[in-house]
């Protein structure tokens, strides 16, 4: 099978499924509940979608995602993925950015914390059992490519429970790590 993409603008190429993220559907994910509920008074806003395709044989499964982040904040914090742990304790990724700038923040939610800079051409392994965000920092689209196996499975529970160990803030017009307690 193959697939192609566009990199100016993630558009895959045959997709049969698309997944809209709006902010309803991370609201939790962002510090300032109170700046989400007023922006979502005035409009559900879309912060990014997963345009996805699943490989199968009959001894072998995977899965491609592509994502594209729009670029954007609330309160302050930007515009990032909902994030989360591959159920299996056994399921790394490989995350592959196309296009944009930003960062690839890795947790272990159990005090190991790694931010990766990220622009086009990055390629970053994450192993398994570390939770995974990406954030949007530019004034363009972020495009990134993830391939997993399709029974890796999403914990987003417990991201929502514990959070990653630092959000990203535009300071100055500029991405700043702030520590969370
Ligand atoms: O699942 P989230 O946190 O919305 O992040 C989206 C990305 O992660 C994946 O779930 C893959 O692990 C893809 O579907 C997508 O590329
Ligand atoms: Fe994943």
């Amino acid at each position: 099978m193959t697939l192609t993409l566009d990199p100016e603008n993630g558009i895959l190429d045959p997709c049969p499924q698309i997944t809209p993220r709006y902010l309803s559907d991370l609201k939790m994910m962002f510090k300032d509940q109170q700046v989400v509920d007023e922006i979502l008074k005035e409009e559900n806003r879309l912060i990014y979608e997963i345009r996805y395709y699943p490989f199968r044989t009959s001894k072998s499964d995977m899965a491609l995602a592509v994502t594209r982040i729009f670029p954007g904040s609330i309160g302050g914090e930007y515009h990032m993925t909902k994030g989360h742990k591959h159920e299996r304790d056994d399921q790394p990724e490989v995350y592959y950015c196309v296009k944009g700038e930003g960062f690839l923040l890795l947790d272990t939610l159990e005090g190991e914390f790694q931010a990766i800079p990220w622009r086009a051409g990055t390629i970053t392994h994450i192993p398994p059992m570390w939770a995974h965000r990406v954030i949007n920092t530019g004034t363009d689209l972020l495009v990134f490519i993830g391939v997993f196996h399709l029974s890796a499975g999403h914990d987003y529970e417990i991201v929502a429970q514990k959070g990653f160990s630092y959000r990203v803030y535009a300071v100055d017009g500029k991405p700043a790590l702030i520590r969370q307690t």
